[in-house]
């Protein structure tokens, strides 16, 4: 609690427009203003100790009473105690709160010296405007004696109107005084002890009132109260002691007679409401008389309603007639009857189907749709241009039947996202259908309603969703639809995606024609492959491959960290993250091909920030308990602040509450320690390859996966055994026979490429030879680990390691021809994120490097092969006994 403190002969005053902050209160000000800034910059920041300024309140002309007698410009002291306002006419360039006034505006002569417990500088964006936060505690009154407002903002020559410690304890002893802090204190107690019934706290203010001296607390105790502008410059103004304590009693007193009316109210509303919930009651009790008795009433209200739905949902006419006939049979049928609720379910459907609704499609501006995609998505500038063309066309003819967009590509990279953004440039609504997943036809196509628990297909569903008959609909997963005895849903996805048959789509549930021609349909798949060709054909792929670091960079700068500040309630103003660190998350904790995990590492800091925000948001409020406590509408009273943000804190708060409390405005700066803090110790570094590698026998591969690109190890091993092949790891049928024919060229090549001993010429001679692929659950399969599978077996044959910094990836023939494979782009994406300098690709797959991005190829040693030769020569180290053999 403020101390006495002693007060220099001049002071920075800072004015406050229609409040008043009294001594012993707490206020947070925004400040804005030209003059105000200068002046928290001049004479709090820049300072070393905490400054101390004034703050005077001002007023408008309109503000002011014929009660207020008006002095002359900058001096007040003839005023003596007959007045205490100064009137300036601000015509000079100065201002007050950040607006300029040339209207007379009117300077309290009383004002408060105050003291920066916060301060805190925020620069807005993008004006690149300087603005302070600053959290004041009022300390004493002083007078002013002379005020100028020339230079950046006014000061003032003051002087204190504190009591010396000698004159307040003759005061104190005054027996009027004695009797009016009686008074005070017994009003005060009253209304602790009626606010306490209601809401248990006080106990603070209790205390407050035990130990401080009743003259300050009464300043700090109305501070929380709603008051008029005029009792607050009254308290202000109240010098005396004995007046103050008056004052403070008359208002504490009040205050207790609102809440003690705002009680009285409450109690009435309340025996209002339970009146109504006994009506509420009797009327449930009434309508359950009625169902027993039989009577009706209510449901035909209900079936005359689903008839009005029903007539207004715009059905085509034969459509219509079927629901009508539906309608009179349900019509005729007992609520009790089976079949009854499944019948009204289903008229229920056909009512809210969107027959003729539809999003009305603006007038497509190109270049708004190019802006969007671009403000959505970085880079991806293929995918991007082939969806304007995709625009344009249908711009020029609306119904056109353009082909079905399928985006392929890895989980993260914005599929999803891509196809929302086109919905949101031919302003329709946009629908996801999941098809992960789905093998029962019935998924899409839905259940005859002579099954129990029938329902319509997804389709439908969506479109009931949606509750628009055009929107963009994404048909999400596409390849991971399967099909089993109950039939196959990529067969009936054949009819939903060809325009000539879907204008009457027949979904088993609805039972009557629905026309999809008007929809758009998108699909996202991550591979191609397991898509069934008939349906592939009718959808044109656009792939997207995975991103590189540089490329996450951007993106989690520009889209990922703003969105997830935002939708965690924070800004760039309580968490920054810099760009170090987001490199260093991409390399040590994501090893993906797209940004979602990457968005879940931001999600995950966003939210230990939050927390710490909550925290000290927390600690604001229980201070803001007491306040409330004593002043309920304080809220809207502060809502009320003009250009200045202004919240006067609460009473009984000291010093170290009020700091915590305020160093939300400081921001929180990820560094590497919050990083392992949160996110737990790096996941990944640049020498698991080396480590993999030390020993013969191990080589490091490039393979492609549902996940796009990865490195994949391949290890063997040699023991006593009879000549057998052990092969694990979830190998499919392709993957096993790659192994197969990797073990009979090194046999057979085991001479010439000294491997064996030359009396034995026999690699297996009694050893049995196990290899086995890491990550043992995931299943792989495709011919493309063939070089690898050599490698690591001359590997271990020979006994020399592979080198840690080269991957490799390639089919081979039985006699040793390096054949080219697929998915070039992901697997030399992956080499560059795992930290790998060269890799191995079969000679014939040269053409594929023109999709990958320069920065990545320049950071790598690509080596292209045509025989087995050519690889093992790149895979090892030091002298190779294989060069000749290339050249055979
Ligand atoms: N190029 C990009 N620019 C900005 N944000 C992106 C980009 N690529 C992906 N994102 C963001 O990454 C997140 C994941 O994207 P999205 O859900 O579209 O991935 P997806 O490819 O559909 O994945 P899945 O195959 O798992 O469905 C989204 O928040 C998306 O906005």
């Amino acid at each position: 609690m403020a101390e006495s403190v002693e007060l220099p002969g001049r002071l920075a005053i800072l004015p406050f427009r229609n409040k008043v902050l009294l001594p012993g209160a707490f206020i947070r000000i925004r400040c804005t203003s030209h003059s105000s800034v200068k002046l928290v910059e001049q004479e709090l920041w820049q300072r070393e100790e905490k400054g101390l300024i004034g703050i005077l309140p001002v007023r408008d002309a309109a503000e002011m009473t014929s009660m207020d007698s008006v002095l002359s410009q900058g001096v007040g002291s003839e005023s003596g105690e007959r007045s205490s306002k100064v009137q300036i006419s601000t015509s000079d360039n100065h201002k007050v709160d950040g607006k300029s006034h040339p209207e007379v505006i009117h300077w309290h002569k009383r004002g408060v010296a105050a003291r920066a417990l916060h301060l805190s500088r925020g620069v807005e964006k993008p004006s690149g405007r300087v603005t302070y936060i600053v959290v004041l505690e009022g300390l004493c009154r002083f007078n002013v004696e002379e005020l100028s407002t020339r230079g950046p903002y006014c000061t003032a020559k003051i002087s204190s109107l504190e009591m010396t410690k000698a004159e307040m304890e003759q005061v104190e002893q005054d027996p009027d005084f004695v009797t009016l802090s009686r008074q005070f204190k017994a009003t005060a107690m009253e209304l602790i002890s009626l606010l306490e019934q209601k809401q248990k706290t006080g106990g603070r203010i209790k205390v407050l009132l035990e130990t401080l001296p009743l003259h300050k607390l009464a300043d700090i105790f109305v501070a929380s109260f709603e008051m008029s502008l005029e009792e607050q410059l009254s308290m202000l103004d109240s010098v005396d002691p004995k007046v103050r304590l008056s004052k403070a009693t008359e208002l504490v007193d009040r205050h207790l007679q609102s809440i003690r009316v705002a009680e009285k109210i409450t109690q009435k509303v309340e025996g209002q409401l339970s009146k109504s919930q006994k009506e509420f009651l009797l009327r449930q009790q009434m309508r359950a008389i009625k169902e027993e008795l039989g009577d009706n009433d209510d449901d035909e209200d209900d079936l005359a309603a689903l008839e009005r739905k029903m007539q207004s949902a715009g059905m085509p006419s034969n459509i219509w007639k079927h629901a009508q006939r539906e309608l009179r049979r349900l019509k005729k049928m007992q609520p009790q009857q089976p079949g009854y609720n499944s019948s009204r379910v289903y008229l229920e459907l056909l009512a809210d189907l969107p027959w003729q609704k539809a999003s009305e499609e603006q007038e497509l501006d190109l270049k708004a749709a190019k802006d969007r995609l671009d403000c959505d998505h970085y880079g991806l500038a293929k995918v991007k241009q082939r969806i304007i063309e995709y625009l344009a066309v249908r711009k020029l003819k609306p119904d056109a039947r353009g082909p079905v967009l399928c985006f392929v590509g890895p989980p993260g990279v914005g599929k999803t996202s891509l196809a929302s953004s086109i919905a949101a440039a031919l302003g329709r609504k946009f629908v996801r259908i999941s098809l992960g997943g789905v093998k029962d036809e019935a998924d899409i196509r839905g259940h005859r309603r002579t099954y129990i628990g029938s329902m319509p297909g997804r389709l439908i569903d969506g479109l009931k969703r949606v509750g628009v008959c055009n929107p963009v609909m994404l048909l999400d997963e596409i390849d991971k639809t399967g099909s089993d005895v109950r039939g196959d849903p990529a067969s009936a996805l054949l009819e939903v995606l060809d325009p000539e048959q879907n204008k009457s789509f027949n979904d088993h549930y609805l039972n009557v024609p629905y026309d999809l021609s008007k929809v758009i349909f998108v699909a996202t798949a991550n591979r191609v492959q397991p898509i069934p060709p008939p349906l592939l054909d009718r959808m044109e792929v656009i792939e997207l491959p995975g991103y590189t670091a540089e490329e996450k960079l951007r993106i989690a700068m520009q889209h990922l960290i703003p969105r997830v500040l935002d939708q965690h309630g924070l800004n760039s103003e309580y968490l920054q993250i810099p760009e170090a660190m987001v490199k260093l998350v991409i390399q040590r904790y994501t090893r993906e091909a797209g940004v979602r995990n990457l968005e879940r590492n931001w999600a995950a800091l966003a939210r230990a920030a939050a927390v710490r925000v909550a925290e000290q948001d927390q600690a604001v409020s229980v201070s803001k308990d007491v306040h409330k406590l004593a002043s309920p509408l304080l809220d809207n009273r502060l809502a009320e602040g003009a250009e200045m943000e202004m919240e006067v804190l609460p009473m009984g708060v000291n010093n170290n509450e009020i700091s915590t409390a305020f160093k939300i405005s400081s921001r929180l700066v990820v560094d590497e320690a919050m990083l392992e803090k949160i996110l737990g110790p790096p996941r990944f570094d640049d020498r698991e390859a080396a480590d993999r590698v030390a020993t013969p026998g191990v080589s490091v591969g490039l393979v492609w996966t549902n996940f796009g690109g990865e490195v994949q190890f391949v290890e063997a091993t040699a023991m006593i055994g009879n000549g057998e092949l052990h092969l694990t790891g979830q190998l499919g049928d392709v993957i096993k026979e790659s192994a197969k024919i990797a073990l009979t060229w090194v046999r057979a090549r085991a001479a010439d490429l000294k491997l064996a001993p030359a009396e034995e010429k026999n690699v297996l001679q009694g050893r049995d030879i196990h290899i086995h692929f890491p990550a043992g659950a995931v299943p792989k399969d495709g011919p493309s680990a063939g070089v690898t599978l050599v490698t690591a077996l001359v590997s271990l044959f020979s006994q020399k390691c592979v080198r840690a910094d080269t991957a490799m990836t390639g089919e081979m023939t039985l006699r040793g021809l390096v054949l080219p494979v697929g998915g070039i782009k992901d697997k030399i994406l992956a080499a560059h994120r795992h930290g790998i300098k060269r890799v191995i690709l079969p000679e014939r797959n040269l053409k594929d490097l023109v999709e990958v991005p320069a920065s990545v190829l320049s950071n790598l040693e690509i080596l292209l092969a045509k025989r087995m030769e050519d690889v093992l020569e790149q895979a090892f180290d030091g002298v190779s006994p294989w060069r000749q053999l290339s050249k055979l």
